[in-house]
């Protein structure tokens, strides 16, 4: 039997499969998608282009880049079925609760869900990416009470994400912005959302299943629920002089704080500089030194008590906040764009499946029988 002290907790280091999606290499600080270092793909690409990669091993050519345009923006519009869906759910669901009703009513509602050929499942994932947006935009209006906004197929994604969202186009400094973090929240190898949808997939279970249970991981706060959570933390803090006192207080009672430590990187996470850089420039455009101030005294302080570096959640937080989302909304954005990430590896995944089904060592009480 299994020694339980041998046990990786966690699976904490374990390796559980090959992939071709992304590199994420802690000793490098490095992230590739398909070979491509992902500030580069930040700096140069649209998240168009970085879904196409993601999704199909190669950045398109023009005409590539074209047609794969045409079809996202056709399928943008928030099909009615969905919203009366959304309609009738409570302004007390969470807005990732909606999100993960909404694809799964997305799911039910396509006649062609059992279409797991590569070709299917690509018109499913480029779907679900068109669509998406729609419910995180109309979710946030509706609770604000504002009519939905429909899409404008002239627009680029993300300016036509933010357009459904607040009912203009921002300035390019805050679509750029938007978009950067849209291409560094894609893709990260076997983070536990993606682990998730893997595990679904493996049992011959449709996309919209293994997306929807994606979600579902990606809601908690360890995973991608820090970045509404870093806000919470932000909006109890307050301003920057009260940030060592909280964070002294927050250690003493044990508590994670939001935002830092990362299960791969232990020496910081290879995307922060880049959103970090995305986040100065929102500070300037909406003139916030104040909440760069509370950023970077929790930051240092955090440094000074533990040395634990930020991940990708701590700075996209306070940038989604500046930009006019609703905190609630923050782990729906990441959704937004994980689904490229997710889709891709489920398609991965079916290309070479294994049932994933590990062991457990029992520690419970021996056998014993009823009535003895
Ligand atoms: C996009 C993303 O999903 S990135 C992750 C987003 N999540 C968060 O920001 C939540 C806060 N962070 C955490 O809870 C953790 O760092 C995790 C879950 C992300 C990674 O956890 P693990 O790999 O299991 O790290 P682990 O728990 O082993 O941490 C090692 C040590 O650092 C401490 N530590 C790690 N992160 C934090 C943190 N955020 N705050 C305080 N202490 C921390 C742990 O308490 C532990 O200390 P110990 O050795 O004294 O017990
Ligand atoms: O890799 C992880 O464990 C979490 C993460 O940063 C991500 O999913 O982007």
């Amino acid at each position: 039997m299994t020694d339980p002290s041998d046990i990786r907790k966690g699976l904490a280091g374990v390796v559980v499969d090959t992939t071709a999606v992304s590199k994420v290499n802690p000793e490098t600080n490095s992230l590739l998608y398909r070979g491509y270092p992902v500030q580069e793909l930040a700096a140069s690409c649209s998240f168009e282009q970085v879904a196409y990669l993601l999704w199909h091993g190669e950045l398109p050519t023009e005409a590539e880049l074209t047609a794969f345009e045409e079809l996202e923006r056709s399928q943008r519009a928030l099909d009615p079925a969905v919203k009366r869906v959304v309609d009738e759910l409570p302004l007390t669901a969470h807005p990732m609760d909606v999100l993960r009703t909404a694809v799964s009513v997305i799911g039910a509602l396509d006649p062609d869900w059992a279409d797991a050929s590569p070709a299917g499942n690509l018109a499913k994932s480029v779907a679900l990416l068109a669509r998406i947006p729609a419910v995180v935009a109309y979710d946030q209006r509706r609770r604000r009470g504002l009519p939905l906004v429909a899409p404008d197929d002239s627009l680029g994604y993300s300016a036509n994400f933010l357009r459904m969202t607040f009912g203009e186009v921002p300035s390019e400094v805050v679509v750029k912005a938007f978009d950067v973090s849209m291409i560094l929240y894609a893709e990260h190898s076997f983070n536990a959302s993606t682990f998730t949808a893997r595990v679904v997939t493996s049992t011959l279970s449709d996309l919209y299943s293994a997306v929807v249970a994606g979600i579902g991981a990606l809601k908690g706060p360890l995973h991608g629920g820090a970045n509404e959570a870093v806000m919470h933390v932000f909006d109890e803090i307050g301003s920057a002089d009260a940030a060592e006192a909280w964070l002294d207080d927050a250690l003493a009672s044990k508590k994670k704080i939001m935002g830092f430590g990362h299960r791969v990187y232990k020496n910081g996470d290879s995307r922060v500089p880049t959103m970090k850089a995305s986040l100065d420039t929102l500070v300037a455009e909406y003139d916030r030194p104040d909440l760069l101030a509370l950023y970077d005294a929790l930051n240092d302080a955090m440094q000074a008590r533990k040395g634990i570096q930020p991940n990708l959640d701590y700075p996209s937080g306070p940038a989604y906040h500046l930009i006019g989302f609703d905190t609630g909304t923050f782990t729906p954005l990441f959704v937004a764009s994980r689904i490229t990430g997710w889709t891709a590896h489920i398609m991965e995944q079916l290309q070479a499946n294994a049932l994933i089904r590990p062991l457990s060592a029992y520690v419970g009480v021996a056998e014993r029988h009823v009535g003895r």
